[in-house]
């Protein structure tokens, strides 16, 4: 009885040392109060520019899928393109949008938040038809993101293999698929292994970007990333003049004729009409070499909403009869074969959601049914059921949804690789683009190599400390029932 009482202490002091401990390690190990970093990316697209205003913790800023989008502001009007006759114009339609960013940021992170313009493909057409007029455009939106409080880090237009490459780090960024698991126990939500293919249709152009196990027989077409500590080789395709928008200015030039004041179009709903200028629909170098010096001044357009034939009439667009290589896409450019899953975003998505084809999969068999469906349906139906939207949208919907089925086609997708292909608008709240991409790219964000790591989280490690320290208690207190006199105490067992 005399050994116990000091046992007893022993015991407590034991128990006592090990919450101890315990509340010592997991209080050290607490993880820092998050500081935040903001970048801002303005998409100067051919058809609308976006501001996206992203933010991460920075002492995680080298992990994946941790940036999110805070916020895309839409400036008002078309793209900086469209102000080749007022560059100056150009700066001062951004700086809503800028005011904005400038809201949203904390006063504290103004000047240490970068801010990057890229300009697309509208930007590619303008420098080829008039490059002093481009420069002048470019120099406009670089003064106002000068005049901002952030880090101005440049404006300039991206190549076509940049956006593609850009569109296809961002969707894999977002879907998790760089790091699939860690060593020990930091598994990824999504662990599906492989990337994604991405997709991208814009107004002016097109693109496509998978990783390929084949020889990818052009040096134009190939990209070689090392992303977390992995190779991948990647092939990639930018169709200048295959976005839909200059992809419709094609289809219409193809049927110009030098006489006739109207143009049937089976693209369009029947009951639509739309006047066109020939001078506006030839400004564009991607058509201007279809030219019809006899064509009259204004043409008019009136839907006559047939599937079949717009199909018809919007093959005569693609180029299919060469190919240098063992195999094409169309106009002669080398793919692969297509692998893996694919990610189809931008006017690929808008024109899917507007069809109703994106919540689940859907066979091709549907998809074309349901676009035949929309083509034949009379203009005043498509305005009564969907009024809100708008018109030039809502116009184009039959074109827009041929012409996706025709390229896509053209790429090698059939009835079983289309259920590969996943329509996406955002991804975790972060819209599915090259903007992402491009940022994590400048601000060196994506790591060669896997950057160390704890093998445990915050969250794993503080479970396992409270784990042991139970067990342990949980064998002292069997040990004390057990023996009464805790002889495993004596004996030094612990
Ligand atoms: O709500 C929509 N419905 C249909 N098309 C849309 C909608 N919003 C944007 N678009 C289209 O998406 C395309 C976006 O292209 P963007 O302006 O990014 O050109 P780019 O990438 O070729 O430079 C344009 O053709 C635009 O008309
Ligand atoms: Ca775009």
């Amino acid at each position: 009885m005399e050994q116990e009482g000091p046992l007893f202490i022993l015991g407590v002091f034991f128990v006592l040392g090990i919450v101890a401990l315990t509340v010592v390690a997991v209080l050290q190990n607490k993880p820092l109060p998050e500081n935040l970093k903001y970048g801002i990316v303005l998409d100067a697209g051919s058809s609308h520019t976006s501001v996206y205003i992203y933010r991460w913790p920075a002492e995680k800023e080298n992990d994946t899928g941790v940036v999110q989008q805070v916020e895309e502001c839409k400036v008002e009007g078309n793209g900086i393109s469209s102000y080749h006759e007022k560059p100056v114009e150009a700066g001062l339609s951004l700086q809503a949008c800028m005011n904005k960013a400038r809201d949203i940021i904390p006063v504290s992170k103004h000047k240490e938040t970068p801010v990057y313009l890229g300009a697309t493909a509208g930007m590619r057409l303008l420098r080829l038809t008039n490059s002093r007029v481009a420069d002048e455009v470019l120099a406009s939106v670089e003064n106002t993101l000068r005049s901002s409080p952030f880090d101005f880090q440049g404006a300039r237009i991206i190549t076509g293999q940049e956006e593609g490459a850009y569109g296809w780090i961002t969707i894999n960024y977002l879907l998790g698929n760089f790091i699939h698991s860690s060593p020990w126990f930091n598994i990824m939500p999504n662990s599906k292994e492989g990337t994604s293919g991405a997709l991208d249709l814009g107004g002016a152009s097109t693109q496509i970007t998978f990783v390929s196990d084949e020889n990818i027989e052009s040096q134009d077409n190939s990209l070689r990333f090392r992303l977390y500590g992995k190779s991948y080789n990647v092939y990639t395709h930018s169709f200048l003049c295959y976005g839909k928008d200059q992809a419709l200015r094609l289809q219409l030039a193809n049927t110009m004729t030098g006489q006739n004041i109207t143009l049937l179009d089976p693209c369009f709903n029947s009951g639509y009409m739309r006047n066109v200028s020939t001078a506006d629909l030839y400004s564009s170098p991607c058509v201007s070499g279809l030219r019809i010096l006899t064509a009259p001044q204004t043409i008019q357009i009136q839907g006559t909403g047939n599937y079949q034939l717009c199909k018809n009439k919007v093959q005569t667009i693609f180029n299919v009869s060469h190919c240098s290589y063992s195999r094409c896409s169309f106009n002669g450019i080398f793919q692969p074969g297509l692998q893996g899953e694919f990610g189809a975003f931008s006017a690929f998505y808008f024109v899917m959601d507007f069809l109703k084809l994106t919540k689940e999969k859907v066979s091709l068999d549907s998809v074309k049914d349901t676009v035949e469906r929309h083509c034949s349906k009379p203009w005043a139906e498509v305005k009564r059921e969907s009024g809100r939207i708008k018109e030039k949208y809502l116009s184009e919907y039959c074109f827009s949804g041929v012409y996706i089925l025709s390229l896509l086609d053209l790429y090698g997708f059939n009835s079983s690789s289309w259920e590969d292909i996943t329509f996406l608008g955002k991804i975790h709240g972060s819209d599915a683009g090259w903007t992402l991409g491009y940022m994590l790219n400048l601000t060196n964000m994506i790591p060669a190599e896997l950057p160390p790591s704890p093998p445990l989280s915050h969250g794993g490690y503080v479970g396992l400390m409270v784990f042991f320290s139970v067990f342990l208690l949980f064998i002292l207190l069997t040990c004390w029932l057990t023996f009464r006199k805790p002889k495993c105490l004596q004996k030094g067992i612990i």
